[in-house]
């Protein structure tokens, strides 16, 4: 039997409160009624100041299972996204074997429903083992039970035009979508960080913005050219957002993503020779940060995507040529959001319901989540208390990995409660381990 949970005094993408009764998985009675149609068995959540929001949809998350289960298995880094306010994720192709067949993915699918914290969508490697020669068999993997609609070679860039011309042309049959990695490889051979001040005084190769705008102008085109869809992964620059809104402008189908970390953080932070700021793109300057931001909130970015990606204490405490890219996200994309976009006016709970969960889920093409908050739809929800502060500490959070670029820093936001299909993985701010092995 399902437990019924009564939210009362919520207010649903920051709206007038009101009650809301969650029953049989589904948003069963929004408004007066819900009270008296809990019955004597419903939870009821005192829900005064908390926001409802969709459960949040990630499309760019690193789970590293299967290979590097060391920094984060399917498990470890399905809870965080839970905790995070997620309800589902899209797992990126990098792994090792390379999801770039029917039987990785649907290995990875499997895997994240025996899990059950959120909903796992593999995405599809675009070429065999990333190398950018051949393509995947990009349709099996379609055709398999995990329903690939996404396609990537994220962590590195489908560089050849006539490889990245044919998977668009192919996506198109099964209505799915490539979704770029863009950075010219040949202008970042050996790149360390942003190519600008900062870089030249640390004495660090540079990583020039153009190596990621020239991608994103050719693919735009080529997209054009071939009537696809492309989706640009975690856009870092100011040039990077006037060629999306070029593209828009002339009716391109393009979609973009920006990370929580390219929201707020700068080259500056290099400075210290951490490379738990090393990341890919890199981290660019205060003229990006505000370019992004205001792409952001004008709808020319369509999504945030955390691209959280773990790594262990060996591949990333070490001096910073030889550290790897990356950096977690899933426990702090929200509240990094909440303060970037909303607590400084520029967006709305509402916009942030687009950005984090209506836009990206429509892009990975996922009918049950993202879904509007009424009557009938699944329960799919994330609780949020925008009044709560926290301190980010690393080594308590979810993820197997401690490479946040938070650690220390007080920040606004908590997530109170998620909800998967009206089950709780969270509650109180912490993980339902019961509910989630009693489904098994
Ligand atoms: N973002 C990163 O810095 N690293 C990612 C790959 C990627 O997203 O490019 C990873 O897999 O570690
Ligand atoms: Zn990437
Ligand atoms: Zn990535």
């Amino acid at each position: 039997m399902s437990t019924r949970y009564l939210l009362r005094d919520v207010a649903p993408l920051g709206g007038e409160p009101t009650d809301v009764l969650l029953a049989d998985g589904v948003i069963a009675v929004i408004g007066e009624a819900a009270a008296s149609e809990a019955g004597d068995d419903a939870t009821i959540l005192d829900c005064h100041g908390l926001v409802l929001l969709p459960g949040l949809v990630d499309l760019h998350t690193h789970l590293r299972e299967p290979g590097r289960e060391d920094a984060e298995t399917i498990r470890s880094g399905t809870r965080a996204a839970a905790l995070g306010g997620f309800t589902a994720v899209h797992a990126m192709a990098n792994t090792t074997p390379t999801q770039d067949t029917a039987g990785v993915v649907e290995q990875v699918w499997r895997l994240g429903r025996e899990a059950g914290w959120v909903d796992v969508h593999p995405v599809g490697a675009v070429t065999v083992g990333l190398e950018g020669e051949r393509l995947a068999e990009l349709g099996a993997m379609a055709e398999s039970q995990a329903q690939v609609r996404v396609f990537s070679d994220d962590g590195k860039c489908v560089h050849d035009p006539v490889v990245m011309r044919r998977a668009l042309e192919y996506v198109k049959a099964f209505d799915g979508v490539v979704a770029q990695h863009a950075q010219e490889p040949r202008l970042t051979d050996g790149a360390q960080m942003h190519e600008g001040v900062v870089s030249a005084e640390l004495g660090l190769a540079g990583w020039p913005a153009v190596a990621e705008e020239a991608i994103i102008a050719r693919d735009v085109l080529l997209a054009e050219h071939v009537g696809s869809r492309l989706h640009v992964c975690h856009l870092s620059t100011a040039g990077s957002v006037e060629i999306i809104r070029w593209a828009k402008s002339r009716g391109i189908d393009v979609t973009a993503e920006v990370t929580p970390h390219h929201l707020v953080l700068t080259d500056e932070l290099a400075r210290g020779y951490d490379p738990v700021f090393k990341v890919n793109p890199p981290l660019r300057t205060q003229r990006d940060v505000e370019a992004v931001r205001a792409g952001l909130a004008d709808g020319t970015i369509d999504i945030v995507a955390t691209d959280h990606a773990p790594h262990t204490r060996e591949d990333k405490d070490c001096e910073w040529a030889a550290a790897a890219f990356g950096m977690t996200g899933l426990e702090t994309a929200l509240s990094v959001v909440q303060e970037t976009m909303v607590d400084t006016g520029r967006m709305t709970w509402a916009d942030v319901a687009r950005v984090m969960s209506f836009a990206p889920a429509r892009i990975g093409r996922v009918d049950d989540h993202g879904r509007p908050i009424a009557v009938g739809e699944p329960a799919n929800l994330v609780l949020v208390d925008p009044a709560a502060r926290r301190t980010v500490e690393p080594e308590q959070q979810a993820t197997k990995s401690v490479n946040s670029p938070f650690r220390g820093r007080d920040l606004s936001g908590c997530v109170i409660a998620t909800f998967l299909r009206g089950r709780a993985t969270v509650l109180d701010g912490s993980p339902c381990d019961e509910s989630v092995v009693v489904r098994g």
